[in-house]
């Protein structure tokens, strides 16, 4: 069988991929733990893809409880070597509108007490991996290349501001996001990100933008608005996964 082309992990409004021919649903043990579910075996436009439900299949576990770590070591067990991580955002700056696609280049840590290092059990000198570029340029460039391909409008860089979850932030929390420099608000992207870069792994994302951020318009935040404008970013968020392989 051909090697896997790329793992994709979904997130909120994506729990599987609509349209991937499914081969088999494969159970993974890792010595940290069960993954998120059952890896998805499949083909897209051709192209052997894995995919893996962030949350798990039936979107039950909170950000601060997904393990990340069985996650990452789960696939690259697998084989794999590039992941595109799908992740749905509250957006902060202006340019950052409900239902736009954005593909991140940093990030600013706020989560905490989040098993986040591969790197800790003393077997191992100490090790410390470089993370001036949190997220891979291969699978960024292609992502940007996929969006123009399949003339996709995406936002091709922003700060993702990782918070712990699993409430929604604070007005004051979203202005000193912004002050701190951050485009966008999420839950996953740490460790996730670290925990691929200290595998090795080639990781870049997909971000949804689901909603204004706390405080950016005078509304409040429903999962119903959420919802709504992730069917649109989520079938964008498709088309262009169908067109990194095309
Ligand atoms: C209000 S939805 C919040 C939820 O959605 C995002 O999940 P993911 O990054 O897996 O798409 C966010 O991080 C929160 O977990
Ligand atoms: O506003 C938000 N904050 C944090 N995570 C999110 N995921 C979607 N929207 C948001």
């Amino acid at each position: 069988m051909s090697a896997i082309e790329f793992a994709v992990i979904g997130g909120t409004g994506l729990t599987e991929i609509e349209g991937l021919e499914v081969i088999h649903r494969e159970v993974v043990h890792t010595p940290y733990g069960e993954p998120s579910g059952p890896v998805t075996h499949g083909m897209i436009a051709g192209k052997r893809i894995v995919f893996l439900a962030r949350h798990g299949y039936t979107h039950n576990i909170p950000p601060h409880r997904v393990n990340y770590r069985a996650n990452l070591w789960a696939l690259r067990s697998l084989g794999v070597k590039k992941i595109v991580a799908i992740a749905a955002v509250g957006g902060i700056t202006p340019e950052m509108q409900p239902m736009r696609l954005v593909i991140p280049d940093q990030i600013v840590d706020y989560t905490h007490g989040r098993a986040h290092t591969f790197f800790e059990d003393g077997l191992t000198d100490v090790t410390h991996i470089d993370f001036s570029w949190p997220y891979c340029a291969e699978v960024r460039n292609a992502l940007l290349a996929a969006a123009e391909c399949a003339k996709l409008d995406v936002v091709p860089r922003g700060t993702y501001a990782a918070t712990q979850g699993p409430r929604l932030e604070t007005a004051a929390e979203i202005t000193r996001l912004e002050r701190d420099g951050c485009d966008l608000v999420g839950m996953t992207a740490m460790p996730e990100a670290a925990l691929a870069r200290e595998l090795d792994l080639c990781y870049a994302a997909c971000a949804v933008v689901a909603n204004w951020a706390a405080g950016k318009d005078n509304e409040e935040i429903t999962m119903d608005d959420i919802h709504q404008n992730l069917v649109v970013g989520m079938a964008n968020a498709r088309a262009l996964l169908r067109a990194l392989v095309c």
